[in-house]
C-alpha cells in the first residue's frame, strides 16, 4: 500500500520521521507492505512545496538542514510552492497528515484546526502535538471516526516509548487506578545534569541543543508539558475527560543545585513527578517536583529517559521506561502510528 504524506510543520521531529522512512524504506515495504510518498510539506518559516506525484525526501532534508526555503526545491512542472498549512491539508492528494507543528499549551492551536480540517476531508492524522489530544480529544476522535479517518498520537506521551498503546491495547481488561510518571524529558535531563554539576542555564541549553525542549521551554520547566501529558493519560487511558487548567502544576524553576545535592546525600533524588489518580469523585492529577527514595524505580531514571508506573487491578503494577524526548525517538512514534494505520487499512480490505 502506498501512503501519501503531507507534513504540516517540518522541524526536528518531522525530519526525524522522514529520515527513518528513507532508512527503512525496503524493510517497511517487505515487512509491513508499507510504501510512503511525501507529497507535501508546509512550514511557517521554511515555506511549502507540493507535488501530487511525490517529492524527493533527501532533497527536502538537505534544504531543511541547510536552512534554505522550500521554495528552492527543484522539481518537475507539477511542483507547486506557497500553499499554507490549511490549503495543504485540504487541497493536496495526501492520505495522511503528519501534524508536527509546535505545541501551544494555552490554545492547542493551530494544530487543533489542522486536525479538524483533515478529518472534515476524510484524511487521517498522525501527530506528536500534545495540544489536540489534551484539549480536544473527544471532539477530534469523534470527527475521525465519523469521517472514517485514523487519529494516531502515540508520541504525545513519552515520545517513542509506547505509553499510550501499552495500557490501551496490551493491558486492556484492567482497570488502571493510578498512573505515576516522569513525563518530561527536558526537565529530567536538566535535573540529572544539575546533579552532575551543570548550572540550570547550562542544562537547559544542552537540552535545547539536543532537540528535547519545546519551542518555548517555559512549557517544560514550568511543568505545563507534563500537565498536558497527564491530561492525555486521563482522556485516553482512563477515559475520563480532564481540564488542563484544573491540574495543579509546579515546575522545576525553584529546584536548585543545592537541593539536588542535599537529596543525593540523603540517598534520594528530586524528580518532576506527574500523578494521575482515579478517585470516587473523578480522576485527579498533580504535577510537582518530589524527593524520591533511591529505592523508588522513578528515582533511577536518568537524562531524557522517562518512566511510567500503571497500577492495574488485575496485572498489578506495570512499569515502563524509555525515551521521553528526542528527534529520532519521536519520529519513531509517528512510524508506529503509520504502521497501525496501514494494518487497519489492510484489515478493512480483507
Ligand atoms: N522534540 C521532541 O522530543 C518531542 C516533540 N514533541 C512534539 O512534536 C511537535 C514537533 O516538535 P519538534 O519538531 O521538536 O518542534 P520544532 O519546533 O523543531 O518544529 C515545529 C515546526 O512546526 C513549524 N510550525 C509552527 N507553526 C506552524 C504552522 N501553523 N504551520 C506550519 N508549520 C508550523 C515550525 O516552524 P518555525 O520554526 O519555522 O516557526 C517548526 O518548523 C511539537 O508539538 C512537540 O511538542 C512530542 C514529543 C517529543
Ligand atoms: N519537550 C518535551 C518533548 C516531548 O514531549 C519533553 O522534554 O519531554
Amino acid at each position: 500500500m502506498t501512503v501519501k504524506l503531507a507534513f504540516i510543520g517540518f522541524g526536528g521531529v518531522g525530519q526525524g520521521l522522514l529520515q527513518i522512512l528513507l532508512e527503512k524504506e525496503n524493510e517497511l515495504r517487505l515487512e509491513e507492505g508499507l510504501e510512503t510518498q511525501v507529497v507535501a510539506v508546509a512550514d511557517v518559516m521554511k515555506g511549502s512545496v507540493y507535488n501530487p506525484n511525490g517529492l524527493d525526501g533527501n532533497q527536502l532534508l538537505s534544504l531543511a538542514k541547510e536552512k534554505r526555503p522550500l521554495s528552492e526545491y527543484i522539481g518537475d512542472s507539477s511542483t507547486i510552492t506557497g500553499l499554507d498549512s490549511i490549503r495543504t491539508i485540504q487541497e493536496t492528494n495526501a492520505d495522511v497528515i503528519v501534524e508536527v507543528t509546535f505545541t501551544d499549551v494555552n490554545t492547542g492551536q493551530p494544530a487543533i484546526d489542522h486536525c479538524r480540517a483533515a478529518f472534515e476531508k476524510g484524511k487521517s492524522v498522525i501527530t506528536t502535538n500534545k495540544g489536540p489530544v489534551a484539549l480536544a480529544y473527544q471532539e477530534l476522535s469523534e470527527a475521525a471516526e465519523n469521517n472514517g479517518a485514523f487519529f494516531g498520537f502515540e508520541g504525545t506521551v513519552m515520545s517513542g516509548t509506547p505509553a499510550l498503546r501499552l495500557p490501551r491495547e496490551t493491558l486492556c481488561g484492567n482497570k488502571i487506578h493510578q498512573i505515576t510518571g516522569i513525563l518530561n524529558g527536558t526537565t529530567n535531563y536538566m535535573l540529572t545534569e544539575m546533579e552532575k554539576g551543570s548550572s540550570y542555564e547550562e542544562a537547559l541549553k544542552k537540552a535545547q541543543e539536543q532537540g528535547f525542549a519545546e519551542a518555548d521551554p517555559t512549557s517544560d520547566v514550568e511543568g505545563y508539558d507534563a500537565r498536558y501529558k497527564a491530561v492525555i493519560l486521563s482522556n485516553v487511558v482512563m477515559q475520563t475527560p480532564m481540564i488542563a487548567a484544573n491540574v495543579p502544576c509546579t515546575g522545576i524553576t525553584e529546584v536548585t543545585q543545592e537541593m539536588l545535592h542535599e537529596a543525593v546525600k540523603e540517598g534520594k533524588r528530586i524528580r518532576l513527578v506527574a500523578k494521575i489518580t482515579r478517585t470516587e469523585s473523578g480522576v485527579k492529577a498533580v504535577i510537582q517536583p518530589e524527593k524520591l527514595d533511591e529505592t523508588n524505580p522513578l528515582a533511577a531514571v536518568p537524562g531524557a529517559t522517562n518512566a511510567i508506573l500503571y497500577e492495574c487491578d488485575l496485572a498489578g503494577p506495570i512499569f515502563l521506561t524509555g525515551a521521553g524526548a528526542g528527534l529520532k525517538e519521536t519520529g519513531f512514534s509517528l512510524l508506529i502510528d503509520l504502521i497501525h494505520f496501514t494494518r487497519q487499512k489492510a484489515a478493512v480490505k480483507q
